[in-house]
């Protein structure tokens, strides 16, 4: 038996993070609404990879609140996945000893988004959904070849689909994708692009390449040595002036 729960909104309010004397985030506050692609973006250092680390109970905020889905919210890294949060990681972090398929299958849950099964354990049921999962994420990242392979023995580009594939195989309700375009070609990159557009969930992007989270994303935050200095529309961040003067008249 499984209960449907809606996609829960994610709310950071006045978030500040202190590693001894620098102050890594600097009263920083986000909305990211059900469905939406919400960008981070900001030049090295500025941050970004802590605010990810905060929403996934990596980084304890030393000020502030997150709530998910309307209720205060302490994120707990084991716990992400039965929410469904994703996440990948910059570059790529496969284990090695593990095949393709069994990587992925470590991001399954074996029931459907929002669907949480009635109780504990891993019944068959759900060991062959997760299966299920994680070859049609392989599929749909277009790497299913790759399956029975160890990601050691594969390109870059490739294990960086795999990457995406054990995010996809959790059926995420929220997809946060770290620096995925890093180390990319312009094929790669649109295609990526493809894929976080037609994700179906909710996405929050960490990334460097412009012209990606320029195209996808539908509201971008800029941090600036850890402050917030601009929030809006791709449009209205690239009229920016102190977002040009900060970040943008230098990024790739
Ligand atoms: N665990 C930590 N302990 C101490 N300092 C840290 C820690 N993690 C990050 N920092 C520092 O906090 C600041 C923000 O780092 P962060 O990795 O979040 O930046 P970023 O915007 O993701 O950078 P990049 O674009 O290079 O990935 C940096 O000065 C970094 O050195």
């Amino acid at each position: 038996m499984s209960t449907k729960t809606p996609v829960p909104e994610l709310v950071l309010d006045q978030i500040t993070v202190r590693f001894g004397g620098l102050v890594a985030l600097d009263d920083v506050s986000l909305r990211v609404p059900a469905g939406r692609i919400v960008g981070v973006i900001g030049p090295n250092g500025a941050g970004k990879t802590t605010l990810f680390n905060v929403i996934c109970g990596f980084v304890t905020p030393s000020a502030g609140q997150i709530s998910l889905g309307g209720r205060s919210w302490k994120p707990r890294p084991h716990r992400l996945n039965r929410l469904g949060i994703a996440r990948t990681l910059q570059g790529v972090g496969q284990f090695g000893g593990l095949t393709v398929l069994e990587n992925v299958l470590v991001g399954a849950r074996g029931f459907r988004s929002g669907e949480e099964p009635a109780g504990r354990g891993w019944p068959a049921g759900r060991a062959r959904q997760s299966e299920q999962d994680a070859l049609a994420a392989l599929e749909r990242c277009g790497v299913a070849e790759y399956a029975h392979a160890y990601p050691g023995t594969l390109p870059y580009a490739v294990r960086k689909r795999i990457e995406l594939a054990r995010a996809l195989a959790a059926r995420p309700r929220i997809l946060m994708l770290d620096e995925p375009a890093g180390g990319l070609d312009t094929d790669e990159i649109h295609w990526l692009a493809g894929l976080i557009k037609t994700a179906g969930t909710t996405v929050l992007l960490v990334e460097h390449h412009m012209d990606l989270v320029m195209s996808v994303c539908d509201e971008i935050l800029v941090l600036d040595f850890g402050k917030p200095i601009a929030l809006g529309t791709p449009a209205g961040i690239r009229a920016n002036e102190k977002v040009t003067e900060a970040y943008l008249g230098t990024a790739a």
